[in-house]
C-alpha cells in the first residue's frame, strides 16, 4: 500500500511557527512566526516530511521519493500564505437548538446572568439537548463542524455541559467521540458537568457538586470520554471552593484542568488556575493583575474569547497586559448558542486584532501553536514541522497582515487535513 503524498509549493509566505512544540510562545516570542518566503511543504501518510524553500523541499523529496513524477497531489499556493490549520481550544460544540431570542432580550436590557438565573440561557439549551437523540445531536454538530472546517479549523475542543445529569453528560460526550470518528476535524473532549446548576438542584448547589464529583467524573473517566475537566467558576454559578473541589477530583481521575475564569465578575478564577496548574484559564475579561501574574508563573495558557465579549457587548480581555506579563495567549470562538454563536475563527482573529490590540503575528500564534498547547496537542499540531500532522491551509492572502486587513470574509481557500484536501473554494471535498 502506498501512502498518500501531497506537495504544496510556491507559498508567498510559508508560516511555519517552528520551534515551540514543547512549550507555548510567550511575550515577544508570540511575534516570531518562522516565515519562509517562497516556501513549500510536503506530506506523506498524513505527516509532514519536508518544510523549507521550494528548492530545499524538492531536494528532500528527490532523496525520499526519487526523481519526479512522484504520484503526489501537487498544489500551487500562487504566492499566497500557507500556514498550519487553525486550532479552536474552547467550544461548546454539542448542543441542540439556538437562542436568538436572547439577543433581543439583551438588546432590551436583560443581562446574560439574569437570563440564566431566570431559567433561560444554558438551562434552556440543557432542556433542548436533553430532548435530542444522539443522532440528532450528531447531525446538528456535524453542520457546525463543517463550518469550522470551511473556516480553516482542523482541530476543536468540545465541552459537555448541556446535560447536567450523569446520563445526559455521558450522552453529549459520546456524541463528541462519535463526531471525532466521523468528521475530518479532530474533536478533543472536555467534561463540563459543572457548567450550570440544573433547576432540580437550584436549592441544593452543593448536592449538585457532590453528584459531579462522586458520580459524573468517575463515570467519564471509566469510559475514557474526556481528557479535560472544566468548571464555570462565576458568581452565582460555581464558587472558587466548589470549582477547586471539582477540578481536583477531575485531576485525581486523570482529567487535566481547564476553567471558565473571571468572565463576568473578578472572582479569582485566574488565581485558582495557577494554584491548580491548570492547562488553561479561559475568558479572563475581569482577571486581576495578581491572577495574571500567577498564571504567568504557573505557565497557564490564557484562552481569550473576543467573540463572547463582542456578542455580550462587554469590555474585551486585557490581551496586551496578559501578553506583557508573559502569559501564553490562545484564541478561540467559544462556539455556543448563547454568548458566541459563530464557527468563524477568522472573525475571532479580526476581533482580537482590532479590539484587543493583538498584532497580526500574535493572532496567528494564538490561533495555532498556542491553541494546540491549550489542549495538550503542542507536539502533534499547530506548526509546520517535519513529523507533525499535515493539517494546513492555503489562504487567500499574500501576507500575514493582509489576513487582519481584509476583514469579514472567509480568507481560507484550501484546507488540508492529515495530508488530504478536505475543503477547497468554500466547499468540503470528500
Ligand atoms: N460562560 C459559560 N459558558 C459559555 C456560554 C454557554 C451558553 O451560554 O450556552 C461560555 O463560555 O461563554
Ligand atoms: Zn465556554
Amino acid at each position: 500500500m502506498t501512502l498518500e503524498r501531497l506537495v504544496i509549493r510556491n507559498a508567498g509566505q510559508l508560516v511555519t511557527l517552528a520551534g515551540s512544540s514543547d512549550a507555548p510562545k510567550t511575550g515577544a516570542g508570540m511575534s516570531e512566526l518562522g516565515i519562509i518566503e517562497g516556501g513549500g511543504v510536503a506530506a506523506e501518510g498524513g505527516i509532514i516530511v519536508a518544510v523549507g524553500t521550494d528548492e530545499e523541499v524538492e531536494r528532500i523529496l528527490r532523496d525520499r521519493w526519487g526523481d519526479p513524477p512522484w504520484n503526489a497531489t501537487v498544489l500551487d499556493a500562487k504566492r499566497r500564505v500557507v500556514m498550519p490549520g487553525l486550532v479552536d481550544p474552547h467550544t461548546h460544540l454539542v448542543f441542540a437548538g439556538s437562542r436568538e431570542y436572547e439577543l433581543e432580550m439583551r438588546l432590551n436590557g436583560a443581562t446574560y446572568m439574569e437570563i440564566l438565573q431566570a431559567g433561560g440561557g444554558i438551562l434552556s439549551t440543557t432542556q433542548a439537548t436533553r430532548a435530542a437523540t444522539e443522532e440528532e445531536l450528531h447531525q446538528e454538530s456535524t453542520t457546525r463542524l463543517d463550518q469550522f472546517l470551511l473556516h480553516g479549523v482542523t482541530t476543536v475542543e468540545a465541552k459537555s455541559g448541556y446535560g447536567l445529569t450523569t446520563v445526559e453528560e455521558l450522552k453529549q460526550l459520546r456524541v463528541a467521540r462519535w463526531l471525532n470518528e466521523t468528521h475530518p476535524v479532530d474533536v478533543v473532549s472536555t467534561f463540563m458537568g459543572a457548567h450550570a446548576i440544573p433547576s432540580e438542584y437550584k436549592t441544593d448547589p452543593d448536592g449538585y457538586v457532590d453528584l459531579v464529583v462522586k458520580e459524573m467524573i468517575p463515570r467519564v473517566a471509566e469510559e475514557g470520554l474526556a481528557e479535560f475537566c472544566d468548571v464555570f467558576c462565576e458568581a452565582g454559578v460555581f464558587s472558587v471552593e466548589q470549582s477547586e473541589r471539582i477540578l481536583r477530583t477531575g485531576a485525581e481521575y486523570g482529567l487535566a484542568s481547564k476553567i471558565h475564569a473571571d468572565e463576568i465578575e473578578p472572582l479569582g478564577g485566574a488565581e485558582l488556575a495557577a494554584r491548580l496548574g491548570a492547562v488553561s484559564a479561559d475568558h479572563l475579561l475581569k482577571a486581576s493583575d495578581a491572577g495574571i501574574r500567577a498564571m504567568a508563573e504557573a505557565g497557564v495558557v490564557a484562552v481569550l474569547l473576543p467573540g463572547t465579549a463582542f456578542f455580550l457587548m462587554a469590555p474585551f480581555a486585557r490581551a496586551r497586559d496578559i501578553i506583557e506579563a508573559g502569559v501564553p495567549v490562545a484564541l478561540s470562538t467559544d462556539r455556543n448558542p448563547g454568548s458566541s454563536p459563530t464557527e468563524s475563527m477568522p472573525i475571532i482573529m479580526n476581533l482580537a486584532c482590532l479590539n484587543m490590540n493583538m498584532t497580526p503575528a500574535e493572532v496567528i500564534t494564538a490561533s495555532t501553536i498556542n491553541a494546540a498547547h491549550a489542549i495538550g496537542r503542542g507536539r502533534a499540531i499547530g506548526s509546520l514541522e517535519v513529523g507533525k500532522q499535515a493539517d494546513l491551509l492555503i489562504m487567500d492572502a499574500p501576507n500575514v497582515p493582509y489576513l487582519q486587513y481584509h476583514f469579514g470574509v472567509n480568507p481560507v481557500d484550501v484546507v488540508v487535513k492529515k495530508g488530504k484536501v478536505a475543503a477547497a473554494g468554500g466547499r468540503r471535498v470528500e
